[in-house]
């Protein structure tokens, strides 16, 4: 106190000082007293000093009052990194617990889902197929025939896509501890695979509600994944990658030759599939429902819309920072297997017949793998099929299956029913029934009852920890206004935990939850499941269906039009470009470039090219030029005329894009009419088939900063009204953008010429107008000054 009194007088003296200065110095030197006298103007009044003073007595108290909170905010600090601590070793233990009870229950487990009746199937007797508990199923063959088959949970006809997930949900967690996961839907046609495992947008099936958990789930958790995803089908023996547009005629460029490799480390590698990095559930989601979309399906006797190929969906995960994860990378493939069939009872010939057998053949090369497996046989027969070859290392010891085997009630299909569940037991009963004693039974029964236990308890303790860290953050972020571990995170951690949960005692009792009506956006059907729902289904899909026709989109023009390729070779090593002609224009600089990003597509894994500059960003899809525009770039550069596109023959592709940057040039496609530009920035593929072909493109690429080439071209974009309904998926995958404006490239070239061979009747009355009144202005001049026309004429020789 007495040193602040000390300063304010001191305060004081120094204004009579200056004061007294202003004095004696006035009349020597005029300018410095001006300065002086603004000094002191500028000086605050002894008033100003008391108030300093009271107000530094204040944040005196303040900093006090500061210091104490600090103190606190650390010891929060301090006790919420104990707390994490611990529940990330709960979460280790839980993991274990899980493994261990997983590894009880069986590495392959076996669901049976029994169809309930749709669309007014009767019965005229006993239902054939009847759920008795919740793990065995009463098969009615005659009056007084009957058998009994056991699994390891029956899912009765009323069972909810949710109790279905909620069985699987553990095996979603065993993919994120780093284990190969394999959930394999198997059954006869018609029976609910495809509903299993895709659903509706009101009830979800197994493959949306498993993204979305591993998202949850691995944001959940204090490690960070990075997910993929890739999807393709065995159709007739043959690996088709769903995430690119297939070939439909003969003159289409064939999509790159999928092959199963093995890595040094016994993985499975497919090369050329297509696997983009996904970052959240949207993302994913929508590319599963453009592979839905390219899937083989054909109408048969047993199902209007009949699945003819085995579906595969694969989710590979890395997370490079989690030691106790069983691999760096692993992968979860939820698989729709192909209907088994009678051949003789569908009828089936040509096409559906060639179809059937191959799907019959390689599920029976799926049972003999399984049922080697089971065996612990020294060979186990995967080279049988390509199914078999793509699954190897999902199969096995070290991996977790689920096969979820589907039955009809329906009485007329009661041999495909044993058929089917006489496979499934056959997978079954080796390592669980037969050969597993009573005694054995009861032990490992036992076993897997006190890793509940233990689980309940380990869950129960992380409940209390999260709870405990939520309340520490509520303090902290009132002293702080924020908070170093969000409550929304927590809230997602509290909803997160899990049981191991015991078989439900009943089966018998049908209920049918009501789900809500509101679905996201997401989960709207794809093109290929409004098809599949058939009639009966029509109130479960109501996706907004394009109109049938639609007005053909104005073309966009941009001033300039280039695609950096040599930059794209930088950011990527993708192995080839797709011809393409058409174009995707974004015109917002969007912040949320996360939402799309499909900047990490795979490796030497496609067609998807991505070019990464600053802020801006174009999609743009990969579609196949026709024939004849071919030629007419040809005949133009042939011509010498201004063409962008250079065209080679059909099949050959970039291979590696390693060879190609010397031989990307740039070329403008300037003098397009800038008054009409639409987009700010533009991509384009150039459609180069062989390495020694140059692509030109503008040498000022500074208008294309994002430049992503996705399969978002559907088969048919091959001419505008399809781009139209191009640009309505586009518009519903990026919704959050202002335009998607899709741009014919195959015209640029020709614009200019066209702009003077069109010319309209009007534009040449015009000019000769004009050539006219020239004429007679010229001639009056001439007259005026005294010369005669023969004068002018001699001038003109
Ligand atoms: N649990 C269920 N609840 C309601 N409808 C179902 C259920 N299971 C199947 N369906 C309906 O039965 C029909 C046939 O199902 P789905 O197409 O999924 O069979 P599938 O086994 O995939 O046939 P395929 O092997 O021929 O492709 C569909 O209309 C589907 O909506």
């Amino acid at each position: 106190m007495m040193k602040m009194k000390n300063t304010k007088k001191s305060f004081r003296s120094l204004t009579e000082t200056i004061h007294s200065l202003l004095g004696f110095k006035t009349e020597t030197n005029s300018t410095w007293a001006n300065t002086v006298c603004d000094i002191i103007k500028s000086l605050p009044s002894t008033a100003d000093y008391e108030n300093d003073y009271d107000d530094s007595a204040h944040a005196r108290d303040r900093d006090h009052d500061h210091d104490h909170d600090d103190v606190i905010i650390s010891k929060i600090h301090g006790e919420l990194a104990t707390l994490n601590r611990e529940v990330g070793r709960l979460n280790a233990q839980r993991r274990r617990v899980l493994n261990e009870f997983l590894q009880l229950k069986g590495n392959i487990r076996v669901f049976c889902r029994i169809r309930p009746t749709i669309n007014g199937e009767k019965f005229s007797h006993q239902r054939p197929v009847v759920p008795v508990d919740s793990s065995g199923i009463l098969v009615h063959f005659a009056e007084n025939k009957r058998k009994l088959y056991n699994f390891d949970m029956v899912l009765h006809p009323g069972s909810t896509q949710d109790e279905v997930f909620s069985e699987i949900e553990p095996v979603i967690k065993s993919a994120l501890d780093g284990y190969n996961v394999c959930i394999l839907a198997y059954g006869q046609t018609g029976t609910g695979k495809t509903f299993t495992m895709e659903g509706n947008p009101d009830s979800p099936g197994v493959v949306p509600r498993t993204i979305e958990a591993l998202f949850k789930q691995a944001a959940d958790s204090n490690h960070t994944y990075l997910f993929s995803f890739s999807m393709l089908e065995i159709y007739l023996g043959q690996l088709k990658d769903l995430l690119i547009p297939h070939a439909r005629k003969a003159t289409d460029p064939l999509p790159p030759c999928l092959s199963i490799q093995t890595d040094p480390n016994g993985g499975i590698v497919i090369d050329n599939l297509v696997s983009i990095q996904v970052s959240n559930f949207n993302h994913a989601i929508s590319l599963y429902r453009l592979g839905s979309q390219l899937r083989s399906t054909a109408s048969t006797n047993s199902n209007k819309v009949s699945s003819r190929s085995h579906c595969m969906i694969r989710m590979s995960m890395t997370c490079s920072d989690a030691t106790e994860r069983r691999k760096v990378t692993n992968k979860i493939w939820m698989v729709d297997l192909g209907g088994s069939e009678r051949v003789l009872k569908t009828k089936a010939w040509g096409r559906r017949f060639e179809e059937g057998k191959a799907i019959n053949l390689s599920l029976s090369a799926l049972g003999d793998v399984i049922n080697a497996l089971q065996r612990k046989n020294s060979h186990i027969p995967y080279r049988n099929s390509k199914l078999t070859q793509v699954l190897k290392d999902s199969l096995g010891e070290d991996s977790k299956t689920l096969m979820l085997v589907h039955v009809s009630p329906k009485e007329a299909d009661l041999c495909e029913t044993v058929c089917s569940l006489n496979f499934a037991l056959r997978l079954r009963s080796i390592h669980l029934g037969k050969t597993e004693s009573n005694e054995t039974r009861v032990t490992r029964e036992k076993a897997m009852t006190d890793l509940q236990h233990e689980m309940q308890e380990i869950e129960n303790n992380r409940y209390g920890f999260i709870k405990e860290i939520k309340k520490l953050n509520q303090k902290l972020d009132s002293l702080t206004k924020t908070s170093t571990y969000s409550n929304e995170k927590l809230d997602g951690l509290l909803s997160s935990t899990s049981s191991l949960k015991a078989p439900q005692d009943s089966a018998d009792e049908i209920t049918v939850t009501p789900q809500s009506s509101k679905i996201p956006r997401f989960m709207k059907p794809t093109i290929c499941s409004t098809r599949k729902s058939g009639t009966g289904n029509q109130n479960l899909y109501k996706r907004d269906i394009r109109p049938a026709r639609r007005k053909k989109l104005p073309l966009s023009r941009a001033e300039s039009v280039s695609f950096p390729l040599k930059n794209m070779t930088e950011s990527y090593s993708g192995s080839s470009i797709s011809r393409a002609s058409y174009l995707v224009g974004l015109n917002e600089r969007h912040s949320e470039i996360d939402d799309i990003d499909l900047s990490s597509v795979n490796e030497s894994e496609a067609n998807y090219r991505v070019s990464l500059h600053e802020n801006k960003r174009v999609i743009s899809n990969p579609a196949r030029l026709k024939k004849s525009k071919h030629k007419e770039h040809i005949k133009h550069m042939k011509q010498g005329k201004p063409a962008d596109v250079k065209f080679a023959g059909e099949e050959s592709r970039y291979e590696n894009s390693s060879t190609t940057p010397s031989t990307i040039g740039t070329k403008s496609v300037t003098g397009v009419d800038d008054s009409s530009t639409e987009c700010d920035m533009y991509c384009r593929v150039m459609p180069c088939d062989t390495v020694d072909d140059t692509c030109h493109l503008n040498d000022d690429d500074s208008e294309v900063e994002w430049a992503v080439i996705s399969q978002l071209s559907t088969r048919e974009a091959r001419n505008l009204e399809a781009c139209c309904e191009l640009e309505d998926d586009l518009r519903a995958e990026f919704s959050s953008f202002d335009k998607v404006i899709l741009q014919d490239l195959t015209n640029h070239s020709f614009q200019n010429h066209e702009h003077a061979e069109t010319r309209g009747f009007s534009d040449i009355l015009k000019d000769n107008i004009v050539i006219m009144c020239n004429s007679v202005l010229v001639a009056l001049g001439f007259k005026s000054l005294g010369f005669d026309h023969d004068f002018f004429q001699a001038l003109m020789i």
